[in-house]
């Protein structure tokens, strides 16, 4: 309905060490500047995954009921086959792959804390989703880690 707010909807946000833009479900977004936080976990992640990175979307999921659909994070402006570097925080959730063509599918949990690569051809060959799901009511908060083509 016009005007109702959706509170239980994903929030989204988007930063950057530019103000690159992000478009998603008709909304683009422009970087914001990096917090002192992110940039000491993008300093963490890119110790440990061994890439380096420049932007980040944090998606806050209120509870199971929200997910994310399947896709594959292969837009234009972001380098090919360049890592992309997940960290969770909050509500473990089951995240899911599907094989593009072979429709194989292979899932595993994302714990509190947990750091997730997906690196190389991942993108090209592999859908990937967070499904909805009842066992959880709390909040999830999920970073990823992107490099964005200048
Ligand atoms: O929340 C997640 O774990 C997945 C997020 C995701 O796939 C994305 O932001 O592109
Ligand atoms: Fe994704």
């Amino acid at each position: 309905m016009f005007g109702k707010r959706i509170i239980t909807k994903r929030k989204v946000a988007w930063y950057g060490e530019k103000p690159f833009e992000y478009s998603y479900s008709n909304t683009t977004k422009l970087a914001l500047p990096w917090t002192k936080t992110l940039l000491i976990l993008k300093q963490l992640t890119e110790e440990k995954t061994e890439h380096t990175y420049n932007s980040c979307l944090l998606n806050l999921y209120h509870e199971g009921s929200e997910g994310m659909a399947w896709h594959s994070d292969d837009e234009k402006d972001l380098k090919k086959n360049g890592a992309i570097a997940s960290l969770s925080f909050g509500a473990e959730r089951k995240f899911a792959f599907k094989h593009k063509s072979t429709k194989e599918k292979t899932s595993l949990t994302l714990e509190h804390g947990s750091l997730l690569v997906m690196k190389g051809e991942t993108q090209t060959y592999w859908l990937h989703r967070l499904p909805p799901t009842k066992l959880t009511t709390k909040p999830r908060i999920n970073l990823t880690f992107r490099t964005i083509i200048e």
